[in-house]
Parts: C-alpha cells; structure tokens; sequence
C-alpha cells in the first residue's frame, strides 16, 4: 500500500529562520512560502535529492499545529507522508485495521494539488502520518 516517503514535515515557529537554515546554512534548495489558510499552516519544501522536508509555521487561530508547538515551542517533526496509489483504498483498508482516519474521512487537497488524509499518531506508533495520492 504505502510507497514512497514524500516529505517529512517539521513543524516550526519561525518559518522565516527555518528557511534560511535550510537554505543558507545547509545549502538546500527551498521553495518560497505558501500559505495553505484552509489548512491553517504556511508551508516552505526543501528538495532533497531522495524526498522533501516540509516546514510548517501556523497560519491562523485555528492551526491544528498550535498545540503541537505549545507543547515542543523549539518546534519538531510533525508528520511523515507516505505516497499511494489510490487514497480511497488505502483509507478502506487501514479503517478496516483499525486505524483512525482525521477529519471527515474524506481526502482534501493538500500542498501538491493531490488528495491527502491524515491518520492518527495513536494509531501509527506515536508519529502522525499523512497519506498523498500521486
Ligand atoms: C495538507 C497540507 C500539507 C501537506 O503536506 O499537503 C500538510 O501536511 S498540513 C499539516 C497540518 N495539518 C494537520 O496536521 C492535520 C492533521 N492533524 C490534526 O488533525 C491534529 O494535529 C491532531 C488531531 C493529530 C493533533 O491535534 P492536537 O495536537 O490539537 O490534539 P491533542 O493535543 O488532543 O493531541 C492528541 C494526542 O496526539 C498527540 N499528537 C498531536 N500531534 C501529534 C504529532 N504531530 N505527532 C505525534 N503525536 C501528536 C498529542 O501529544 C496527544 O497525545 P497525548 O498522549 O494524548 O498527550
Ligand atoms: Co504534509
């Protein structure tokens, strides 16, 4: 079912430093910021030769990272995201294991223009994970 590890996102208070960090201090390439309001967050890629970091600031009263940031205020890794072929299976499938899907259930768009749904990080050893149909 899962593929390949598209990003691994971290979630940080300053996107601004986050950025210059990736881009100044480790030589990365970045992309400029894009805000995601219907998500609540702004988000920078940093492209790796082999996957992408996601840099996540909050955007909004209502981020669902705010809380994650009062409890780890220096910021962390957030979630993985794991590419599939074929989102609605997959949700099916891992529903069927038990596994809490967020939200309504339903894919929305997410940073890249495809279907994304979350799960729960109880469910899926303590780490947050996201689900990108490519
Ligand atoms: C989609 C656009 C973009 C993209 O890549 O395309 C993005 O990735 S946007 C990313 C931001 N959006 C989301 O994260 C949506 C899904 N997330 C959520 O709905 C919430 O973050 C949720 C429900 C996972 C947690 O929300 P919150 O922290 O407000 O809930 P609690 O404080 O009740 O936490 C419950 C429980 O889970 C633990 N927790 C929370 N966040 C994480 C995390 N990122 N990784 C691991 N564990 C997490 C938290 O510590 C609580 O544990 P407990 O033992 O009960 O204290
Ligand atoms: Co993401």
């Amino acid at each position: 079912m899962i593929g390949r590890l598209n990003h691994v996102a971290l979630a940080v208070r300053d996107l601004a430093a986050a950025t210059a960090l990736y881009r100044d201090t480790l030589g990365a390439r970045v992309s400029a910021e894009v805000p995601l309001p219907e998500h609540g967050v702004t988000t920078v890629f940093v492209e790796l030769p082999n996957t992408k970091i996601e840099l996540l600031a909050p955007l909004g009263e209502a981020s669902p990272i705010a809380r994650f940031l009062e409890r780890s205020p220096e910021g962390g890794i957030h979630h993985l995201c794991y590419e599939v072929d074929d989102i609605i299976a997959a949700r099916d499938s891992l529903r069927a294991a038990g596994a809490r899907v967020l939200g309504d259930g339903e894919p929305r768009t997410g940073a890249h223009g495809k279907p994304v749904l979350f799960l729960h990080p109880k469910d899926m050893l303590g780490t947050l994970v996201e689900l990108e149909q490519v």
